[in-house]
């Protein structure tokens, strides 16, 4: 693991941006359409106003979740939301955004329609991913349902999860899709979340799932 640490989240808000607005400017120079994976929740909000405003040929990058909370885009729970509301705006308004979500009752209803796009986005390019002080990511919950298989080697592209952490049913990309992402980043911020990651490095993918992706990501880390 690349451990990064920052005085403070602004630095490294703007150090993350600059890094990934490169990866995905030099993807887009040898390649026709490029992908970059986001996840949700509180913590990447700051990345995406950064990167909506930066300039590079956005029509050509598929932007995508790294999983999604089963509720409507009107909740303020909702993934989706906050990416049309952070980063596809601006600048980035251009990128096609790649769905994690359909109106229908569960994921397992929506999988089937949303699974070919998001197979067509792989390998990514960029993935960044967050983590919870539980020591989830995507929507891959320490007891979750489906933790073993959406950790292996056989894993579908996507499936659906629930986890007594999760609050709602989940839908997200498996370790085995993540993982085929280029060039990986983990954004996480203040003490809590440190001595969760500390921890997951001791523990087994099973008890930490945000451990299957530590030897090949850089973290980035500020108080
Ligand atoms: O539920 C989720 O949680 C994680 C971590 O979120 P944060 O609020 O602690 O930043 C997030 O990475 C994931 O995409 C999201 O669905």
């Amino acid at each position: 693991m690349n451990f990064v640490e920052f005085p403070d989240r602004e630095v490294m808000l703007l150090d993350l941006a600059n890094k990934i607005a490169g990866e995905l400017r030099a993807a887009l120079e040898v390649e026709d359409r490029v992908s970059f994976c986001v996840p949700g929740g509180t913590t990447p909000g700051p990345v995406f106003d950064i990167l909506s405003g930066v300039s590079l040929d956005w029509g050509r990058v598929d932007v995508l979740l790294n999983d999604e909370r089963w509720v409507p885009e009107s909740s303020e729970r909702s993934n989706t939301a906050l990416l049309k509301r952070r980063l596809l705006v601006g600048q980035a308004l251009a990128a096609r955004l790649i769905p994690l979500h359909r109106d229908v009752p569960t994921p397992e209803e929506g999988l089937p329609g949303l699974m070919p796009a998001v197979e067509a986005a792989l390998p990514l390019n960029v993935l960044l991913l967050g983590m919870g002080t539980d020591m989830h990511t995507a929507s891959l919950f320490p007891g979750a349902d489906q933790l073993e298989l959406g950790l292996s080697e056989d894993a579908p592209t996507l499936l659906a999860m629930r986890a007594p952490g999760a609050g709602e049913p989940r839908i997200t990309l498996s370790a085995k899709a993540l993982k085929t992402a280029i060039s990986t980043h983990i954004l996480i911020t203040g003490a809590e979340k440190r001595a969760a990651l500390e921890r997951a490095e001791t523990l087994s993918e099973i008890e930490a799932p945000v451990r299957a992706f530590l030897a090949d990501a850089t973290v980035h880390w500020a108080p």
